[in-house]
């Protein structure tokens, strides 16, 4: 129907072991019924950040896109094994289109795990190429646009995370693939480990925050040979389409992923349903995944397989500030963590620790720098952040604010203004609490509100406790310490209050490769996505055993009279 045609690597192929020819079957050549992967060498680097300083070539080519995409309307449709399928209200009555994905991912995958890796490998660097260059301004513009970024955090992820997550993902996949396991007599015994897609289909079910997030979700389990069904959030729609048309003019064949926007709920009740579930990858908030996992449950009797259920969630991210931090890191490390993209990363700071000793400093530099930021049209190049995703969120955020100002132990220092006369803007803000464990300090509110708890020197050990113990969450965490025996210590007492840990840095902005992302506890499973394991969530991995040897006898020597 469609595919390649596997090449020889695919083939059975036959070992020449006679290297081994002081072996009991020294002369003996052994054919072997797996075929040796055969994978060119190549290495992968981080993208680099582009600048985009005035008169540079990036800004002209971003502020092009920035002009057509504007003033343009793109139908964003649902697209199954290739076809695009329209509906008069495509958002909420799919139901059919997604039992109808679900069989054409199914069917796609058997096909399509027999299309060899090292020709996949070459459809991923090949796409990677094409975000990097022919299409990475409208990525970038997409990205500003529908999800209201400014240059720089669409630069970290609409082109840099993503063109890393697809070019790094499969340097893995080929570096996984080299894995060979112990023969201890390879003329008698060959033992070898091949690794197949799922069974069935895989529901990649993205957030709206990061468009890399929904590439590296649909997109890894395809890399690995799963048939994939990728649900995009209602409001990152664009950004992730584009994505879906760049791979598949890389080569992703139609069928393998297939894009369904749909309403949340009606897609979750869908695939929860289906006996051919094979795995969720999901990133979003907690009560999305804890549902999925709940309906997964509750139909595990049904399935063919035990899905895999991979949920990167919320979280409650700290900076804790010893009383020998740098004063300008603390102050500008945490305003770019809990502010930029208004605080909807699901690493932003949103409480913080401050020593008595340094908080004069500190809340001073604070609220200059704070009062430095514009709020704004993204589209003008000075803004520092643009306006909040959606309504719900406003409404969510601006909740807080207005429990900050009824509650007497909460003080507000700085911002807390908010308008949605054109688009949902809301300040940055800043808030003090004098109960470290006010429910502004432990509940994830996703938004430009930075809540701070002012402790008194001597209680050090209270505050590391605390840390640990006053929210669900552990997704990412800093420390602020030039004192690097506290630092030692601290990295002890913390270990499990997050899932990625920095020193005297700010805990948004890791990087594919560098810092693989993922939280526990009610952050997440944890996977890492950007590392090196992650890959292998996506493939069931078969071990091979073949003997050479005719089996003369069952009787064991010791048996023998
Ligand atoms: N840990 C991470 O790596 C990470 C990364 C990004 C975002 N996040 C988290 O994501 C959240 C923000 O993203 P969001 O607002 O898009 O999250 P969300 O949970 O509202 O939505 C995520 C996705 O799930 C879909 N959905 C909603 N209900 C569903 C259901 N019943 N069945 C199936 N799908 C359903 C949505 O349409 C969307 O596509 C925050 O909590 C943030 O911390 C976590
Ligand atoms: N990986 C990103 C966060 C992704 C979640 O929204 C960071 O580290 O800031």
């Amino acid at each position: 129907m469609y595919f390649f045609t596997p090449t020889t690597s695919s083939r059975i192929s036959s070992r020449d072991l006679d290297f081994c020819s002081n072996f009991l079957l020294a002369t003996r050549s052994v054919c072997s019924v797996v075929p040796e992967p055969k994978i060119e060498e190549f290495t992968v680097k981080n993208e680099p950040v582009l600048t985009y300083l005035p008169g540079s070539k990036e800004r002209c080519e971003l502020e092009s896109a920035l002009k057509s995409l504007s003033c343009s309307t793109e139908e964003v449709p649902l697209i199954i094994g290739g076809e695009k399928c329209k509906s008069n209200n495509a958002r909420c009555q799919v139901m059919d289109q997604i039992q109808q994905a679900i069989k054409v991912a199914s069917e796609a995958q058997k096909c399509w795990d027999t299309v060899p890796l090292r020709e996949r490998i070459k459809i991923w660097l090949k796409a990677a190429d094409l975000m990097a260059g022919k299409y990475r301004q409208v990525l970038n513009a997409a990205t500003m646009l529908g999800q209201s970024k400014t240059v720089i955090q669409a630069e970290i992820d609409s082109a840099c995370e993503l063109i890393d997550f697809i070019r790094f993902n499969a340097y893995y996949a080929k570096e996984v693939s080299k894995y060979k396991p112990v023969s201890p007599l390879p003329q008698q015994t060959l033992n070898s480990m091949r690794y197949r897609g799922l069974e069935g289909f895989v529901a990649a079910v993205s957030p709206f925050n990061f468009t890399a997030i929904g590439g590296n979700l649909a997109y890894t389990p395809a890399l690995m040979g799963c048939g994939v069904l990728w649900k995009p959030s209602d409001t990152a729609l664009l950004s992730n389409y584009i994505i879906y048309k760049i791979m598949t003019e890389a080569g992703v064949p139609p069928g393998v992923v297939n894009f369904v926007p749909a309403d949340g709920p009606v897609f979750g009740k869908a695939i929860t349903g289906s006996p051919d579930l094979a795995g969720i990858n999901f990133t979003g908030s907690v009560p999305t995944f804890n549902w999925l996992w709940t309906e997964t449950g509750k139909n595990v009797n049904g399935y063919k397989n035990y899905p895999r259920l991979i949920g990167e969630c919320g979280g409650k991210n700290y900076h804790f500030v010893h009383p020998s931090a740098d004063v300008e890191t603390v102050v500008n490390g945490t305003i770019l963590s809990s502010f930029e993209f208004c605080g909807q990363k699901c690493s932003a700071c949103s409480r913080m620790y401050v020593p008595e000793s340094l908080w004069c400093k500190i809340k001073e530099g604070l609220i200059a720098t704070r009062d430095l930021l514009k709020v704004g049209d993204v589209q003008e190049f000075d803004s520092f952040i643009g306006a909040v995703i959606d309504d719900k969120a406003y409404k969510r955020i601006t909740s807080y604010i207005e429990h900050a100002k009824c509650s007497p132990d909460l003080e507000i220092i700085a911002g807390g203004k908010y308008d949605d006369k054109c688009g949902y803007f809301i300040e940055p803000t800043i808030v003090v609490t004098k109960n470290p464990k006010e429910r502004i300090m432990t509940e994830e509110i996703f938004g430009p509100v930075l809540t701070i708890y002012v402790y008194p020197d001597n209680k050090i050990e209270e505050m590391l406790t605390l840390i640990d113990t006053s929210t669900p969450y552990a997704l990412t965490g800093a420390v602020f310490a030039q004192d690097m025996e506290f630092q030692t210590y601290a990295m002890e007492k913390l270990k499990l209050a997050s899932g990625n840990y920095y020193v005297n840095d700010k805990s948004t902005g890791s990087v594919v490769a560098q810092q693989p992302f993922g939280g526990s506890r009610m952050s997440g499973t944890n996977d890492k996505a950007g590392g090196p394991h992650y890959v292998l969530k996506w493939a069931s991995p078969q071990s091979i055993k073949e003997t050479f040897v005719p089996l003369k006898t069952w009787c064991y020597p010791y048996m023998a009279k």
